[in-house]
């Protein structure tokens, strides 16, 4: 029997080949996902957004992750499925580990959490137990009203270095996956050259090693409007499924992300 893992990403980064993923959130998409051949699907804290209507990510809980990983599972062939550790839902390692634990158990392969060095010893924690890590750096939601809103980050010399510094200590720590959220072109490029695990990008540029968009804003459906999203369904007359294959084939290609659909 094939079993999807992170090793399916690490090959393609070791092979100069661009991964694919995009979030997911019921079984039907997922499925989709599969059948077109999406790398990796993520269940993301977003459907806060999107499935829920909220205005960030901060009210999603952990029960509600576990439905949608659960469901996005059922309805899974090969994709690599990471999900999201929801807001304060990691804040000691030992509630990580449980957290964790029922994120696994719900049907991820991969366990996936917000910020910087302070979650060196969550990382190291959970890598010894087995469980595969994805870090995020950036960008990250779950602290917007500490970030003071939705904003592009690491444009400066100084935040620049420290989220270069960040992201060697989380690969240190034993992080498999980076995930760089709004970030200027550059600096995406730099870290994922300096750092061997593979980096996915979102508003992060095309110099980076994977992409990721959520589902509902790449189909033009949500409210959303940002500069790195690119409405797919446009270009695919209408055709969902037509809509994600293009994806797949954009982000392979490198046409996908575009300099207009990124930061510098
Ligand atoms: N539907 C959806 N898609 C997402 O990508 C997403 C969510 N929801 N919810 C959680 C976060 C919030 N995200 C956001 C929200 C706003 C911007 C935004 O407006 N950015 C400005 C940049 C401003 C600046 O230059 O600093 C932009 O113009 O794109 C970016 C990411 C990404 N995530
Ligand atoms: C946009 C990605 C990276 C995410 O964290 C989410 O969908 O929740
Ligand atoms: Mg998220």
């Amino acid at each position: 029997m094939k079993y999807t893992s992170i090793s399916h990403i690490e090959k393609l980064k070791a092979n100069g080949e661009k991964f694919s993923c995009l979030t997911a959130y019921d079984a039907t998409f997922a499925g989709v996902m599969s059948e077109v051949g999406i790398d990796m699907i993520l269940v993301g804290d977003s459907l806060g957004n999107v499935i829920q209507g909220q205005k960030t990510t901060v009210p999603v809980t952990l029960e509600q992750m576990e439905y949608h990983i659960d469901c996005v599972s059922r309805g899974n062939q090969n994709c690599l499925i990471a999900g999201d550790m929801p807001y304060m839902s990691y804040s000691t390692p030992e509630e990580a580990y449980d957290t964790a634990r029922r994120i696994m158990q719900a049907g991820a392969q991969m366990v996936k959490l917000e910020g910087g060095a302070w979650l060196l010893d969550t990382i190291q924690g959970l890598t010894v137990r087995g469980i595969p890590v994805c870090a995020h750096l950036g960008l990250t939601p779950q602290s917007v009203d500490a970030l003071g809103g939705f904003k592009v980050q690491g444009r400066d010399q100084d935040t620049a270095e420290i989220l270069l510094d960040d992201a060697k200590k989380l690969e240190a720590a034993g992080a498999r996956m980076l995930v760089l959220e709004c970030v200027p072109s550059e600096l995406a490029k730099k870290v994922a050259e300096e750092l061997v695990i593979p980096v996915m990008g979102i508003g992060a540029g095309v110099d980076v090693d994977g992409q990721v968009l959520v589902l509902h804003d790449m189909l033009g459906i949500s409210p959303f409007q940002a500069k790195f999203v690119r409405n797919f369904m446009a270009d695919a007359n209408g055709d969902i499924k037509a809509a994600i294959e293009l994806y797949h084939q954009e982000v392979k290609a490198k046409n996908f992300p575009a300099p207009q659909h990124s930061f510098d």
